[in-house]
């Protein structure tokens, strides 16, 4: 039986091995992390990340063919297969500080495969790392191997959260980069047989490990730069009086450009977007590409301002002060369907907001108290290093408190955000919260989720991204 063990049992190493357990019935799959809470969490009926569609998976293989566990070394050794889907954060110190990736966790990972093996291997990156890693691993690897032959392979995961098991089950595509020689090719033949359970074959490409390594890169640098593209544009609409969904489908249309992604938004979150542009422009700068770097730095620099700028919108209309004002924020994650709040524009709005000393009210439907207070007090990049060696007790943001309902949380309040899409926004009694809200009562859709014009029935004075604007928003201006 082909043993499989994957380090790291988070976003990524948790959902892909559950579901290569349950394609592949005669594979068995060891997930193995140092976080003991994380691999008790996988082990229990609680598992420690929401998905749509990951408990039935997990619940099918579990115990059959589907191990958690901290024993890393012991499955490491016996694996055919090692996946390495470990953090691979920005650093926040030395060089490269604020944009290289910090390899650390995945150094330690291959020294310690070097360390317990006493069989041949294939290595396989999940994690997203910068382009030419797979050679540093390798010396790693071969330096301390003790004449164990190791093969690297580069197998970037690009499943979106939310809708990972889905992404998983259909993939676009899958890729494989490995050494082109008889050994790497080998090497991707093997694992190619093991996506061939369910992937067609036309969709597992392959290709050499650097083409593979920046191929993720460019792949999350290009979608970003879409959802920048389209925000750019939305501020030219605010201040033209087009509507940016309508500008969005016409561009859309153009079978070149294609319809998806060109949702604007109070700017894009998640875990990989800002880091791994920011890795990208490292790389160019190292590479003597200023002028690339540049290019690629700008989708960062739109996504900030489109969050200072939502901030603005929402001080500016409502008399350039939002002090002591109750403001309701539905929704913290960083998109719908799920409870991940890592780089979530909720953290950067709600910062703005409190700057300027409002006191916040926050309903998300899957997202803690515990885990807003820590986003909000840790700093920046803290959040993507393995939760047990995160600050314990940060200390609470006193004028943030967290409820469990959205009409909770929009009592009595002066103003409300959308910051992440919830389906369960469009249907709320907008009538009730109108009643129940401070007047003038306003709503800033930062997603574009609810209907501007029943809002402005009812009596609210609505501020939606891109749209034309409201007569009073148009009366306040905001400096960008
Ligand atoms: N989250 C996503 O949607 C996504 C998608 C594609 C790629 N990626 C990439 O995949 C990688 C992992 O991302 P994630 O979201 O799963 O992160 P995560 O923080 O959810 O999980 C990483 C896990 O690795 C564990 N770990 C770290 N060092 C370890 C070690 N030496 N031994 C054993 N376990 C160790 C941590 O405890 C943690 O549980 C990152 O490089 C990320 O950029 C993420
Ligand atoms: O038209 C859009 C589409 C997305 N977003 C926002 O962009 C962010 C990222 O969304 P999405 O890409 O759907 O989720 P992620 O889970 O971050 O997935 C991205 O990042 C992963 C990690 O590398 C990759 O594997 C995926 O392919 C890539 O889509 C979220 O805040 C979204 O709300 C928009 O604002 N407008």
């Amino acid at each position: 039986m082909v043993k499989i063990c994957c380090i790291g049992a988070g976003y990524v190493g948790g959902p892909t091995m559950a579901v290569i357990a349950l394609k592949c019935p005669t594979i068995e799959v060891v997930v193995v992390d140092i976080a003991v809470s994380r691999i008790n969490a996988w082990n229990s009926d609680q598992l420690p990340i929401y998905e749509p569609g990951l408990d039935g998976v997990v619940k099918e293989c579990r115990g059959r063919n589907l191990f958690f566990s901290t024993d890393v070394e012991k499955h490491v050794s016996e694996a055919d297969i090692v996946f390495v889907s470990v953090n691979t954060p920005t650093k926040t110190r030395g060089l490269g500080a604020g944009k290289a990736a910090d390899l650390t966790y995945w150094e330690s990972a291959a020294r310690m495969i070097a360390d317990v093996s006493k069989s041949d291997k294939i290595v396989v990156e999940k994690s997203t790392v910068p382009v030419k890693t797979a050679e540093a691993i390798e010396k790693i690897l071969t330096h301390n191997s003790k004449g164990i032959k190791f093969q690297i392979l580069s197998n970037p995961e690009f499943l979106a959260e939310g809708t990972a098991i889905k992404d998983l089950f259909n993939p676009d595509r899958v890729l494989i980069g490995g050494r082109e020689t008889p050994e790497g090719q080998k090497a991707i033949n093997k694992l190619k047989s093991v996506y061939a359970h369910w992937v067609p074959e036309n969709r597992i490409l392959t290709t050499n490990l650097w083409s593979a390594e920046l191929s993720k890169l460019a792949a999350n640098a290009f979608l970003a730069q879409r959802i920048s593209s389209v925000n750019a544009i939305s501020a030219l609409c605010e201040a033209t009086g087009a509507d940016v969904a309508q500008v969005a489908y016409s561009v859309g249309t153009d079978s070149r450009i294609g319809p998806k992604f060109l949702n604007a938004s109070v700017g894009f979150g998640g875990s990989c977007f800002q880091k791994d542009i920011l890795n990208l422009v490292y790389i160019c700068e190292c590479n003597g590409l200023p002028e690339v770097a540049e290019y690629w730095k700008q989708v960062i620099k739109i996504n900030d301002y489109q969050k200072n700028r939502f901030v603005n919108r929402v001080v500016a209309s409502m008399f350039n002060t939002v002090s002591n004002k109750k403001i309701a924020i539905l929704g913290f994650a960083f998109k719908k369907d799920t409870g991940d709040t890592r780089e979530t524009p909720a953290i950067d709005v709600c910062k703005g907001l409190l700057g300027d000393k409002a006191l916040l009210s926050i309903y998300d439907p899957q997202v803690s108290e515990d885990q807003i207070q820590r986003d909000l007090t840790l700093s920046k990049f803290e959040w993507d290093h393995p939760t047990h060696l995160q600050p314990m007790s940060p200390t609470t943001v006193k004028q943030v408190s967290v409820v469990w309902d959205a009409y909770e949380a929009t009592k009595e309040a002066h103003a409300v955000c959308i910051l992440t899409e919830w389906d369960e926004f469009k249907n709320l009694d907008y009538q009730r919260i109108y009643n129940n809200m401070q007047k003038p009562a306003f709503i800033f859709d930062g997603r574009n989720v609810v209907d501007g014009d029943k809002l402005r029935a009812i009596g609210f004075i609505v501020f939606s991204i891109g749209k034309p604007l409201d007569q009073w928003l148009k009366d306040m201006p905001a400096v960008a």
